[in-house]
């Protein structure tokens, strides 16, 4: 259930004369998402994406929607925010704020291969660097400060042996984060939610990266972290695929090559990664807040990720050129 707010027709018909984009023909609910309203609408123009933001305020949107023109201003693919005849991309509709961006081809990968994940390295990398000079800044809000207030909140829920590991995961990001490596990794706007479900392609072609309302200035290589953790696994186990991997990063450096610093900070990040998500999935796991949590993620996928990474090798980044 992903619509919330419902628009009609009649309502989008009158809404959308603000916007050269011609008579509204056509209005259509998604199903899937579980954050906002979203629909597909056809105007005289074409299909575009509409979506009425059920929690993000007008003060908050602007850093994820001025970022996404910003980024496809600059041929990244992303879906690009449509402005009305004021230039405006945030406008209310039903009493939520509401934004319309352009619609991307094709349907998301739920089993990527190598193919596809060097698709996503390679646009990943382009990202980030067209994303340096983006004027907006707002720190990640799921990053290490989050982690700190959830941990606490979700420990009790937990056996002894499973607490011990979420413990000592802390102190090691902790120690990391104060470490000398950390602050020579390159930081700056990033998506943070780069799951398989957030990308689009049209057979092994990338039509674009969707879903920015996790976004936040973080290192870039935690978004690489981010994206392997879910692109490059086994979903069964969480085990890493060497080949998936490896096209990732090839094509992710080749863009973008990889630091001294992040090569010595790949597997803590792994680490990070899989923390974050772990913590995000316990917290909506054991504290669900009403129609959203009607399914709540797996919180022991990202466990099993993080016992992985801790105890396991993970493939190196690519060296110098
Ligand atoms: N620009 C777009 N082009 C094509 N399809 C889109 C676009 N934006 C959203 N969609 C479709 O709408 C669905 C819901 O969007 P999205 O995942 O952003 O939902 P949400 O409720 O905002 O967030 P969440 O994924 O966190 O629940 C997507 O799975 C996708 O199928
Ligand atoms: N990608 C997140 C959901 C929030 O977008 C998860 O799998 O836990």
């Amino acid at each position: 259930m992903a619509v919330f707010t419902p628009v009609s027709l009649d309502d989008l018909s009158g809404w959308i004369t603000q916007f050269s984009l011609g008579k509204a023909l056509a209005v259509k609910g998604i199903s899937s998402g579980i954050e906002n309203s979203n629909f597909f609408i056809t105007t005289e123009s074409g299909e575009y994406v509409l979506t009425l933001f059920e929690k993000l305020s007008f003060e908050q949107l602007p850093f994820y929607l001025e970022l996404m023109r910003h980024l496809a201003q600059r041929n990244v693919l992303v879906p690009a925010p449509i402005p009305n005849r004021s230039g405006s991309i945030i406008n209310a509709l039903n009493g939520k704020p509401a934004s319309i961006v352009t619609k991307l081809e094709g349907a998301y990968q739920p089993k990527p291969e190598p193919v596809h994940c060097a698709e996503v390295g390679a646009m990943l990398a382009k990202m980030h660097l067209a994303a340096q000079d983006f004027g907006i800044r707002q720190p990640n809000l799921r990053g290490l400060p989050w982690w700190r207030e959830t941990a606490p909140v979700v420990l009790p829920y937990l056996d002894a042996g499973t607490q011990q590991m979420l413990r000592a995961e802390m102190q090691f990001q902790e120690d990391f984060a104060a470490s000398e490596i950390y602050p020579q990794l390159p930081n700056g706007p990033v998506h943070a939610d780069l799951f398989r479900d957030n990308a689009m392609f049209v057979g092994t072609r990338l039509t674009g990266f969707f879903d920015f309302y996790f976004a936040g200035c973080d290192t870039w290589l935690f978004d690489l972290a981010v994206t392997v953790n879910d692109w490059c696994i086994d979903l069964a186990t969480g085990a890493l695929d060497v080949a998936r991997v490896q096209a990732m990063l090839d094509a992710y450096h080749a863009v973008r090559p990889f630091g001294a610093a992040e090569q010595q900070a790949w597997s803590a990040m792994l680490r990070a990664a899989a923390l974050r998500f772990w913590l995000s999935r316990l917290y909506d796991f054991y504290l669900p807040r009403a129609a959203e949590m009607l399914t709540p993620h797996d919180p022991t996928h990202f466990e099993r990720i993080l016992r992985l990474r801790v105890n396991g090798a993970v493939p190196p980044l690519p060296g110098p050129n």
